[in-house]
């Protein structure tokens, strides 16, 4: 069961969080720096995003008219382009990694020459819930670490096509109400809260555990008509509530930033899903594999739950692309379950 700690005299900071996981050896030096490095970054970003127009960073980038756009075809947000130069600057010369990836960049960044090396790649998404900035909605960041393969100082993109099950640290902060770090380093999940007087993360909830069955359901209702028909099935049922085959009433929350939709599964269940709709089809899903919902699922199967692409366990996809699109199914373990019994139960009916 998971624990919500109350503030003590006794409060774990991060930094002791990672020794103690340290002295037990499951992690080395150089993931605990790359760890602290990244939350540092997040702390700076978090700052910039806490002072929204006061800062002048809300809006989008680029000119009026002449909007800068990624390679996923966006119009980037001035946060978009702030949080990735906040990371990639924090992060280049701390001498752990490899190579970088964001969601903001076309291909993997190399490490500056002048900079030592080390055995990481660190992929992330610097600003997630984009269209959430200018309304003053929860948004965040999400970031994923991979070993790099043997031998490699200067890695190319081909070096971080690694299978979700490769990770070796996945998390994400929100900038919410409060500011807050979610972290899995394979040995559970645990929640962070950002003590802005003393300028560090403090551990407040211990092995985050999500409940298997849920009441609560999200998904952009918007995109129904495009949806495969096991996903319109399943929702169907969904809002049939109790008079329905599911017998019992789900209730639907939708708040369009990834990082703030997880973070209410991980704190109290539900079901969150991007599935695969007539839109966004010929990219292969809404969401992306590397940075979005590798570092998700993982987060969420370390607190007992489950992710998958409705079809097969998320974790275990081979990425094809920095990139690569997925649909998305993740949360509570038998609402998960039961989204993919959908799924496979219309395939053999295909079959
Ligand atoms: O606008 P929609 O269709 O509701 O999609 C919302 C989804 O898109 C995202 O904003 C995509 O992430 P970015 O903002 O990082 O591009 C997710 O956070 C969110 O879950
Ligand atoms: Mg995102
Ligand atoms: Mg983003």
């Amino acid at each position: 069961m998971s624990s919500v700690l109350s503030p003590s005299n006794t409060s774990i900071s991060l930094t002791r969080y990672l020794i103690e996981e340290q002295r037990a050896g499951r992690i080395n030096p150089d993931l605990r720096l790359l760890i602290e490095v990244v939350a540092r970054a997040c702390k700076t970003i978090s700052i910039a995003v806490g002072k929204g127009a006061l800062g002048g960073v809300l809006g989008d980038a680029g000119t009026p008219g002449a909007a800068s756009m990624n390679i996923q075809g966006e119009a980037q947000k001035k946060l978009d382009v702030l949080s990735n130069e906040i990371l990639l600057e924090a992060n280049a010369w701390g001498g752990h990694l490899a190579g970088l990836a964001s969601e903001e960049m076309d291909t993997s960044h190399p490490i500056p020459d002048v900079y030592p090396r080390g055995n990481y790649l660190l992929l992330f998404d610097p600003l997630d819930g984009s269209s959430n900035i200018d309304v003053n909605i929860s948004v965040g960041t999400i970031f994923s670490v991979l070993r790099a393969p043997e031998g490699v100082t200067q890695a190319q993109d081909k070096d971080f096509l690694q299978p979700g099950t490769e990770q070796v640290c996945a998390g994400y902060t929100t900038y919410g109400p409060s500011t807050m770090l979610v972290l899995t380093i394979g040995n559970g999940t645990h929640a962070f809260t950002l003590d802005r007087e003393v300028g560090s993360f403090v551990l407040t909830t211990r092995g985050m555990q999500i409940p298997d069955d849920t009441k609560e359901f999200a998904v952009n209702m918007s995109n129904q008509r495009h949806w495969q028909p096991p996903m319109q099935a399943y929702v169907t049922d969904l809002l049939a509530g109790k008079e329905g085959p599911r017998g019992k009433d789900f209730n639907m929350r939708w708040v369009a930033s990834m990082v703030a939709d997880v973070h209410r599964i991980l704190t109290r269940g539900g079901i969150f899903s991007y599935p695969l709709d007539a839109k966004c089809e010929a990219q292969g899903g809404k969401l992306r594999l590397m940075y979005e919902a590798n570092p998700m699922s993982f987060l969420v199967e370390q607190a007992g739950g489950a992710a998958s692409t409705g079809r097969q366990r998320l974790l275990e996809v081979q990425p094809t692309g920095l990139h690569m699109r997925v649909p998305v199914f993740l949360g509570s373990k038998a609402e998960v379950e039961t989204a993919v019994r959908y799924h496979h139960e219309f395939d053999a009916e295909q079959a």
